[in-house]
């Protein structure tokens, strides 16, 4: 099988063919950074072949949309599944998913959190949906790694209200935090859950990571990937009092002040460029913002260095990683510098002389040193491979058949409709029970009358409602000539008025809806399907006629209700069904692990 991945960060994007029968082989590897003036450097290896140079492309956007035609010329076979890093995926990816409408909704909504990362992802997503349909596609989120870290790490001191509206840290970097890890552990020949490592990850975003015994205990960027160390274009920590003083001293708005620490801030802020080798020849020249650039950048990540093994008691390892962890030994050696005191030595000679070819991870550390320095490349796409083949491999959720019944229009009476329609005193003659249980269809019926038609012989379901409402298909809503809107049932504030006419007089209410569908279900059989009250679900039906898959299902769970999928005519009709039909819930569950507010 061969896994094409994407992997979109904030300076660059990175692309990637494995054939995962041959041992997960990397059989294409592409990459697009240093994007500036319209233009940006590529390289592309595959085969035998090697590409390099500077081309016209001015945004990771533009560069996606070049991936299939690259892909062709290497001569490459169109990919059996797509594997994406995503770089935010909240409290709710606790591990790699299948991504379908509702998953990739979750990742839209998480933008804002990610705003340099988390679009350029989907549009490689976007892409992939509409290159290569009928293949499976699968999310691996930077965040999933740091779901081991204790509440401790990831809860910010503020008032309660804000937790819980889900302002908290989560971390980023996971994918390659993980592979370096591993990699150092491999090297050092003892099992990753023996040891206590720091991963110092600096690409364009940079975090550094506590990785203690297997686990990521805490990491330097919080609830966005702005908290922590001194980025490309990043700020990374900033005293939060910075926002009054800028809004009073510049009048800046929130956003305003967001965007300039997302887009204008870390190196590029300090020296005006975000590419840390220009900034390294700056300094070399004498350029004093330069060096004072190189210094706090340096300081910052020492400073981490420092805390992660204050916080896990201990250091077997420190791990560099990312553009410039790989390619700086003099970042590399600034930031180990002064730390003997800890048992960390490092030996300039081996220092200087890293080369990574074939996947090596040197040792770097003066003979003598306690703590080891590595320095390795990452692989987050080697990562993502992996990740996206293990969910393929996972057997496919067994899917329990639901049934569907289809909802003829109708009308909820109360009580003072009853006795309008049919007189005082009057009582409704239950003739057919519902399989909700206490709920029937009444043996009378009335008329519905709308400004252009009317509606004969509607059925009564009981009991009787505190308020009265009406359900009809949208094709009934033409037939009476009234707008009528989707809604989920007991939610009738702002709804049309309809007529309703019975043997004893008629009777002009509101209530008027075309019943949101949804499905009824008892928390027995909701903890069994993975179904939480008020979610919604995507539900295949009518196969294998005219099959649709119903996105959007509101689940409704009550604690006597029976399971079953209610639709309504003009629903069933499109799906060409009628009675006995029955659908499947087509979400993956496996992966939603916590519903939370973001
Ligand atoms: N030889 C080098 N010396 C110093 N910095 C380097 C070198 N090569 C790449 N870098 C730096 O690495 C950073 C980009 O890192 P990379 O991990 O590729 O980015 P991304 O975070 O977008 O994945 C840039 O700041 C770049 O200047
Ligand atoms: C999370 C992050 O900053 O990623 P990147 O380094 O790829 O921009
Ligand atoms: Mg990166």
């Amino acid at each position: 099988m061969h896994i094409l991945v994407f992997n979109a960060g904030s300076s660059s994007l990175k692309f990637s063919m494995f054939e995962t029968a041959d041992d997960m082989r990397e059989v294409f590897k592409g990459s697009f950074d240093r994007f500036q003036q319209g233009r940006c450097d590529f390289r592309f290896r595959g085969g035998a072949s090697n590409e390099s140079g500077e081309m016209q492309c001015a945004s990771i956007d533009v560069a996606i949309a070049e991936i299939p035609a690259i892909l062709k010329r290497f001569g490459l076979p169109d990919p059996d599944a797509i594997g994406h890093r995503i770089t935010h995926g909240g409290a709710r990816f606790s591990s790699a998913a299948l991504l379908d409408e509702t998953t990739i909704a979750a990742i839209e909504a998480l933008n804002p959190l990610a705003p340099l990362h988390n679009p350029a992802n989907l549009q490689a997503v976007r892409l992939g949906r509409r290159l290569w349909q009928d293949r499976p596609q699968v999310a691996v989120f930077d965040t999933a790694f740091h779901q081991s870290n204790p509440p401790f790490a990831t809860t910010y001191a503020v008032p309660k209200s804000w937790r819980e509206a889900g302002l908290r840290r989560y971390g980023f970097h996971g994918t390659s935090h993980k592979y370096v890890a591993l990699r150092a552990a491999q090297e050092v020949g003892r099992p990753l859950d023996d040891l206590q490592l720091v991963s110092v990850h600096l690409g364009n975003g940079a975090s550094v990571c506590a990785v203690n015994r297997g686990e990521s205990m805490d990491s330097s960027m919080g609830m966005t990937p702005l908290e922590g160390l001194v980025m490309g274009t990043r700020s990374g920590d900033v005293d939060p009092g910075a926002f009054g003083f800028l809004n009073r001293e510049f009048g800046l708005s929130p956003a305003e002040i967001e965007n300039a620490l997302y887009n204008d801030s870390g190196l590029k802020g300090l020296t005006g460029s975000s590419d840390m080798r220009d900034i390294e020849d700056l300094a070399a020249t004498g350029n004093r913002e330069a060096q004072l650039a190189i210094e706090i950048y340096a300081y910052r990540a020492k400073k981490y260095v420092g805390a992660y093994a204050a916080a896990m008691g201990g250091l077997d390892a420190v791990v560099f990683t990312g553009g410039i962890g790989e390619n700086s030994p003099s970042m590399r050696r600034r930031i180990c510098d002064g730390l003997d005191f800890m048992g960390l030595q490092l030996d300039h000679d081996r220092n200087q002389a890293v080369d990574l070819a074939n996947a090596a991870a040197p040792q770097i550390q003066a003979y003598g040193s306690r703590v080891r320095v590595f320095v390795t490349e990452t692989a987050e796409q080697l990562m993502i491979a992996r990740e996206t083949a293990a969910v393929l491999a996972l057997p496919q959720p067994a899917f329990e058949p639901i049934p569907v019944a289809v909802s003829a229009r109708h009308v909820h009476l109360s009580k003072e409709a009853v006795t309008a329609l049919f007189g005082p005193g009057y009582a409704l003659t239950p003739e057919t029970p519902l399989r909700q249980p206490g709920h029937w269809a009444a043996k009378e019926r009335v008329v519905l009358q709308g400004p252009k038609g009317q509606l004969d012989r509607v059925a009564i379901l009981g009991p009787i409602r505190p308020r009265t409402q009406i359900e009809v298909s949208r094709t009934d809503s033409f037939s009476l000539g009234i707008n009528v809107p989707v809604r989920e049932s007991g939610k009738l504030d702002k709804t049309p008025v309809v007529t309703i006419v019975g043997p004893a007089g008629s009777i002009t209410t509101d209530g008027l809806i075309v019943a949101a569908r949804h499905i009824h279900t008892n928390p027995r059989d909701a903890a069994r399907l993975g179904l939480e009250d008020g979610e919604f679900v995507d539900v295949r039906v009518g196969e294998p006629e005219r099959g649709l898959v119903f996105a959007r299902t509101l689940v409704r769970v009550g604690a006597t209700s029976f399971t079953e999928m209610h639709i309504d005519t003009d629903e069933a009709n499109a799906a060409g069904i009628g009675a006995g039909a029955e659908g499947a819930i087509i979400d993956d569950h496996a992966t939603v692990h916590a519903r939370a507010p973001i």
